[in-house]
């Protein structure tokens, strides 16, 4: 069995950075999403992202974005992969031919694999918690609403932190786990101890 990836997302410090790679983060997500208290400017991502070192993953997350913003994001920043989590159909996605996860944002009613289905070029299907302001929201949604059958990866979001992780992994067996709220002391400001603690959660229930 795969060990499972960990994305920590919204990051904007140097330290945080540094200290995600050192606990053991495979990917880090960077909000580009100006109403965010996470976001950081093209600038800030670009040098965050070249602390990171190889077989790290830079994750450039947009919500709605107008085509030229992700241009210039591209241009300015060294993504290697891009995540939409807002309202954006296929084509919004596909247009950049980058790399792409899609965030489903998760309630009772919303059919995931109709979902997946309308989103076959994503590389995996993100599911967060349907929270105001798209993301972000440290909440957890019903894991039992996760249907079987979904026919990509999977990265289960919203509301994960050191306490509930190991569960999470447990009963969802997820590709991969995305954590922004719950290694924070402060919206954007990510606690060492929490993402270490984080990830010695999801190896422990890897086994
Ligand atoms: O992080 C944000 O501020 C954010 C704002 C708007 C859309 C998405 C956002 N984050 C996307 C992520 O991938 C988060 O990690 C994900 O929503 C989980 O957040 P949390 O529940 O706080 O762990």
């Amino acid at each position: 069995m795969s060990r499972t990836r960990i994305k920590i997302c919204g990051l904007t410090r140097p330290q945080d950075v540094r200290a995600a790679v050192d606990a053991g983060a495979d990917a880090i997500g960077f909000v580009l999403y100006p109403p965010s208290p996470r976001h950081v400017s093209f600038d800030q991502a670009a040098e965050l992202a070249a602390l990171l070192p190889p077989f790290v993953t830079a994750v450039g997350l947009f919500v709605n974005p107008d085509p030229g913003f992700v241009d210039e994001a591209l241009r300015r920043v060294p993504l290697q992969l891009l995540q939409f989590h807002g309202d954006e159909a296929e084509a919004d996605c596909a247009r950049y031919g980058r790399p792409w996860i899609r965030a489903a944002r998760v309630r009772a009613g919303v059919d995931l694999l109709e979902f997946a289905a309308c989103h076959p070029g994503a590389r995996g299907i993100l599911l967060d918690a349907f929270v105001e302001g798209y993301g972000g929201g440290g909440k957890t949604f019903d894991w039992s609403l996760i249907p079987a059958g979904l026919d990509r990866p999977l990265i289960l979001s919203g509301g994960l932190d050191p306490e509930n992780v190991r569960e999470a992994v447990r009963r969802v067996r997820p590709w991969a786990v995305d954590v922004s709220s719950g290694v924070e002391v402060a919206k954007g400001i990510k606690d060492a101890a929490m993402m270490a603690a984080f990830i010695a959660g999801v190896r422990d229930a890897d086994g």
